[in-house]
């Protein structure tokens, strides 16, 4: 039978994915709520769609379903359709089951009586919402009702909720491990609607229906419950899906960071030894940092044998801060660009993980020994490691970027320096929009694409913090083993 859900390396040809466009939620950030909502500044919703993102779906869609875009971009961009083709509650929407929409999967979901019912009261629990409001959205069809739970915004206009901005990154929302989904449970109340909506299409949806037992939600256990309000603090779980990368059939990376804790990199662990998913699962911890929210913000993978990362966590970076009398003074425990990177094996003693000294030894391995590369592994540097364009361009997502197979990826337009590095190790730049007009124009097959970084307009999507590593929830890749 053929799958529809198995992720089992970060670079195999990618085959359907979940994303979510900019939806009008977005365009009702303030300055002062900007940060508590997870954005840098606020953002001119128009462009964000229909200059930057909608290029993302176009180019998704040619990749992965090219029968249905095809042809029909003319209408779809045509201004009289009012970018219909690209919004879920819509006729014309382009209605993709490889590009696939969560608020399009709602809007099926919410068609069922007992499933409307119990996801209205639950976000309506959580938001604290009225019942007379509650009672409005039962009755709201199903399609409208989808766009209000996420938007937070009613057909009239008013705002019964906040909006969720950040859904546009559903690589946060869960990871497919092999073929298990495993949820995660967000560190900031501004994505926590997100997994409610999330956990109620996984669970509900006939697309997940056979995967049902294969989903892994990762709770608290009840001893945290009596736990004083301190100890809760340090003991909690939390994990947001940029800080795991299925990056070979049978090894995990989670990364600790501002957004996973300790105690969530220890459950899954566990979790994955107990359930026979991986047998190998790598902790990576970085600084619980803003500039480096997940793990996936500093390093994402190209091909077999090349990843891009960032400086400071490489070898040469780290030895760079080493040299001063200060420095030696105050040692390496306080260097906070040294990582600690722990991998612990199924079946070896927990109290002796093997530990790889820098970023870059473990990459290797990655490329080496689990993927079997047969070349060597190659390093590109965010900002090409030039002062200091490596922290700039890190800011803006340089080194966040989704594979659509081995070495065509898709990055942010904007980080020239890293850009310029790809180049030099032979993975040639093209705009998004050149490369549309060469499909449109049927100049080039998407298959025949190879070593390309396809350059997104990013001017409002960056602001955002994340890109398009983050706004990409893979649920099928081609193994790399065939
Ligand atoms: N996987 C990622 N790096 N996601 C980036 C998420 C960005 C989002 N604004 C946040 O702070 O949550």
């Amino acid at each position: 039978m053929e799958k529809n859900i198995n992720v089992s390396s970060e670079v195999g040809r990618l085959r359907r994915l979940i994303i979510h466009s900019p939806d009008e939620g977005i365009g009702k950030v303030i300055p002062t709520k900007a940060q508590e909502w997870l954005f840098e500044d606020i953002i001119h919703l128009d462009t964000m769609r229909s200059k930057e993102y909608d290029l993302y779906v176009k180019l998704l869609l040619y990749f992965l379903d090219y029968d249905k875009i095809h042809g029909a971009i003319t209408d779809a961009d045509h201004p009289m359709n009012s970018r219909n083709y690209y919004k879920p509650d819509k006729e014309e929407y382009f209605n993709s089951d490889k590009v696939v929409e969560p608020q399009y999967l709602l809007s099926e979901i919410l068609e069922h009586r007992d499933v409307r019912n119990r996801l209205v009261a639950s976000v309506c629990a959580y938001e604290e919402t009225s019942y007379a409001i509650q009672d409005q959205l039962l009755e709201l069809p199903s399609k409208i009702l989808s766009r209000t739970l996420i938007s937070g915004i009613m057909p009239d206009g008013t705002m019964i909720f906040p909006p969720i901005p950040n859904f546009i990154f559903t690589r946060d929302i869960g990871i497919v491990v092999n073929d298990y989904l495993l949820m995660n449970k967000p560190a900031k109340a501004a994505r926590a609607r997100e997994s409610i909506i999330t956990k109620y299409i996984l669970f509900n949806h006939p697309a997940f229906s056979e995967y049902k037992d294969n989903i892994i939600e990762i709770t608290e256990t009840e001893d945290f419950f009596l736990l004083d309000a301190e100890e809760q603090e340090k003991s909690k779980i939390t994990m947001e899906g940029g800080d795991i990368m299925t990056i070979a059939p049978n090894h995990l990376l989670v990364g600790v960071s501002e957004r996973t804790t300790l105690h969530a990199a220890s459950r899954v662990v566990q979790l994955m030894h107990e359930k026979g998913i991986v047998e190998k699962v790598t902790v990576i911890k970085i600084p619980a940092k803003r500039a480096y929210m997940h793990i996936d913000t500093t390093f994402t993978q190209v091909k077999r044998n090349m990843w891009v990362m960032f400086g400071s966590f490489s070898r040469e970076g780290i030895k760079k801060e080493r040299h001063g009398v200060l420095e030696s003074l105050v040692g390496d425990s306080k260097n906070e660009y040294k990582l600690d990177i722990k991998q612990y094996i199924k079946g070896r003693d927990y109290s002796d993980p093997i530990t790889f000294e820098y970023l870059e030894d473990l990459l290797d391995d990655i490329s080496q020994n689990d993927l079997k590369s047969e070349e060597p592994t190659e390093f590109i540097f965010s900002g090409n490691n030039e002062f200091p364009y490596g922290r700039r361009e890190q800011w803006t997502d340089s080194c966040n970027v989704l594979a659509i197979k081995e070495g065509v990826i898709i990055g942010y337009d904007r980080n020239d320096k890293t850009t310029e590095s790809f180049r030099k190790k032979g993975i040639e730049p093209i705009t998004a929009e050149e490369l549309l007009r060469k499909f449109d124009k049927g100049e080039l097959m998407p298959d025949e694409v190879e070593n390309t970084l396809i350059l997104l307009p990013s001017a409002e999507l960056s602001r955002a913090r994340g890109g398009s590593h983050c706004m990409s929830m893979p649920l099928l890749r081609d193994s790399l083993f065939n």
